[in-house]
């Protein structure tokens, strides 16, 4: 038996053993054919990549309108479909700083879908913005993600007399007499909040970034849609707003798991939410204080008294007739209004944050100023008027120089309807232009010593008169022409009444003041600005 077995055995080794060198021969043929197979596949996915790039970039270079003997701005347009967005998602201030070296302050890229020329010179953008909005629309030019979260009938996505008409109405949220109304609101908050990051006898380590984010989403709510903190015990509707925000630049696919599907969810919180408190401002008899309250007082009243005015105001009043429209109206406002007014003001906050702490001589000028006013005393409390805020000339001037170094919002979107020729290049028609407010201000001419934090600067008379007369453009952080920001006003008032607040109340230290900087969808440092706060002695 064990003859047999070992007599099967050997055979069946030397059957394999013979057998051996066919199998690596075999082997050796798959081996070679999957290798062959690979590289074959290799080499079509790259000569696909290679011939769609160059198709590409032949096809945008060839969208030029022959009509115009002008080339198109330098630039390249990166790879197929997604252009050069992720160059500038990664790459951030390099992409952004090697684009003007290289290019100079025109320049051609493909960002979001759109073939684009970002313009970074202020007189060339005084000459397109005097094209709007009959060549140069502005409401089109923002990516559709952002339309879709803003909503269909807010103001910064309607256009032409829409436009102009409901700009007027929401305005008068704006107007002093209102600020006046929100400024113990705003003074509230931003000391709850401030005195909360010193609290304790040891030293706060915190995100600058964040806790200005959460303070500012409290401020926007209260004096947006008059929500004090228990409307929303959950804080939904304050992550909402930052989901909202985080997401407004996104591919506007509404696919679950995709940021813009997380934004849409985000948003129909923000706008249930305002649809409850419209109900609540619509059925309340007391003075206005929120923007909302103000808003329905405002066009209740414009309603009564609208039959006897003009034919186009009538048309609008009339479309606003359906409960319905006016519901979405102010509804669809009141959603932008959070989204343009929290991560903006959250970027301008945590920006005085890291110029103060970057700069104790500023800071000690600016305690000097409230010194000089009785403001200084860290106990005093609500004691800020409308009119001693506008006499403190050194936190104003805190303010602009903050926007001027660190602009929230370094881009303002528009879309090209026909050809422009802008001096030596052409622009075609239904491409997108960016006027590149950041690099206005970092090339300005209007500036000595530019890239220094100096406050001093606004502090002289005749400066910004001069500035406005000679270089009109040069300085935009609210923008330019017809579409400047509904809330400057108001953004300004919250700046000053933190500048105040967080040099009275607290100290701190800045834990990388040096970090990368970062833009989309705000300026900000990429690591959220880690810092100490402690009481003020
Ligand atoms: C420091 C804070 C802020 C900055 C830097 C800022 C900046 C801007 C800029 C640059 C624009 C123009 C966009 C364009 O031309 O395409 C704009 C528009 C707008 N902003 Fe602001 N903003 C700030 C705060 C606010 C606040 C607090 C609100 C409201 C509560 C607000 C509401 C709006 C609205 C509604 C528009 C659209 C105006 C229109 O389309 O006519 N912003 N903002």
């Amino acid at each position: 038996m064990t003859d047999t077995m070992e007599a099967f055995f050997t055979a069946v080794w030397s059957s394999m053993a013979q057998l051996q060198p066919l199998g690596s021969i075999a082997l050796a043929a798959t081996e070679s054919s999957l290798v062959t197979s690979v590289l074959a596949t290799l080499a079509c996915a790259l000569l696909t990549v290679f011939l769609s790039t160059v198709f590409w970039r032949w096809h945008f270079e060839n969208s030029r309108d022959s009509f115009s003997s002008l080339p198109l701005p330098p630039g390249s347009f990166g790879w197929p479909l997604i252009g050069e967005t992720l160059h500038y998602v990664l790459r951030g201030m390099t992409e952004y700083t090697n684009k003007r070296r290289k290019y100079g302050t025109i320049y051609k890229t493909h960002l979001l879908g759109s073939p684009t020329v970002r313009v970074e010179s202020d007189d060339r953008v005084a000459f397109l913005s005097s094209k709007e909005p009959h060549i140069l629309s502005s409401s089109s030019g923002l990516p559709k993600s952002a339309r879709s979260i803003f909503g269909a009938r807010s103001v910064i996505v309607v256009s032409g007399d829409e436009h102009a008409a409901l700009k007027k109405d929401l305005s008068q949220a704006f107007i002093p007499v209102r600020l006046r109304d929100y400024l113990p609101i705003v003074q509230d908050c931003v000391r709850r909040h401030v005195t909360s990051w010193a609290q304790g006898v040891d030293e706060n380590k915190m995100l600058g970034f964040k806790a200005c984010q959460r303070l500012v989403c409290d401020l926007i709510l209260e004096t947006v849609v008059g929500c004090t903190r228990d409307q929303d015990p959950d804080g939904k509707v304050r992550e909402a707003l930052v989901t909202c925000n985080d997401n407004l630049f996104c591919v506007p696919f509404a696919i679950p798991g995709l940021a813009f599907h997380k934004a849409l969810k985000a948003r129909k919180i923000v706008e249930d939410f305002a649809k409850r408190r419209l109900a609540a401002a619509a059925s309340s008899e007391k003075d206005a204080v929120s923007v909302l309250d103000v808003l329905v007082a405002h066009l209740r009243k414009d309603e009564e008294s609208s039959s006897g005015e003009n034919a186009a105001r009538n048309d609008i009043q009339q479309s606003k007739t359906s409960a319905g429209q006016f519901e979405t109206e102010l509804v669809d406002n009141a959603v932008s209004f959070f989204i343009a007014g929290a991560d903006t003001v959250t970027s301008a906050l945590c920006s005085i944050l890291k110029l103060l702490g970057k700069h104790p001589e500023k800071l000690a000028a600016l305690r000097r100023e409230l010194e000089f006013q009785e403001l200084l005393d860290s106990d005093q409390g609500n004691n800020l008027s409308f009119e001693l805020l506008q006499s403190l000339s050194y936190v104003r001037a805190i303010n602009k120089e903050v926007l001027r170094l660190l602009p929230p919002v370094g881009g303002l979107f528009r879309f090209t309807k026909s050809m422009i020729e802008l001096e030596d290049y052409q622009i075609p028609a239904h491409w997108r232009v960016v006027y590149g407010v950041r690099g206005i201000h970092e090339e300005n001419r209007a500036f000595t010593n530019k890239d220094e934090f100096l406050p001093e600067r606004w502090l002289d008379p005749g400066f910004e008169e001069k500035l406005n007369a000679k270089f009109p453009c040069s300085y935009a952080p609210f923008g330019i022409g017809a579409r400047t920001c509904l809330g400057k006003e108001l953004a300004l008032l919250q700046m000053s009444v933190f500048v105040v607040e967080v040099a009275r109340l607290v100290d701190w230290t800045l834990l990388n003041p040096d970090a990368r900087r970062v833009f989309l969808p705000v300026e900000k440092p990429f690591d959220n600005l880690p810092v100490t706060f402690r009481k003020r002695k």
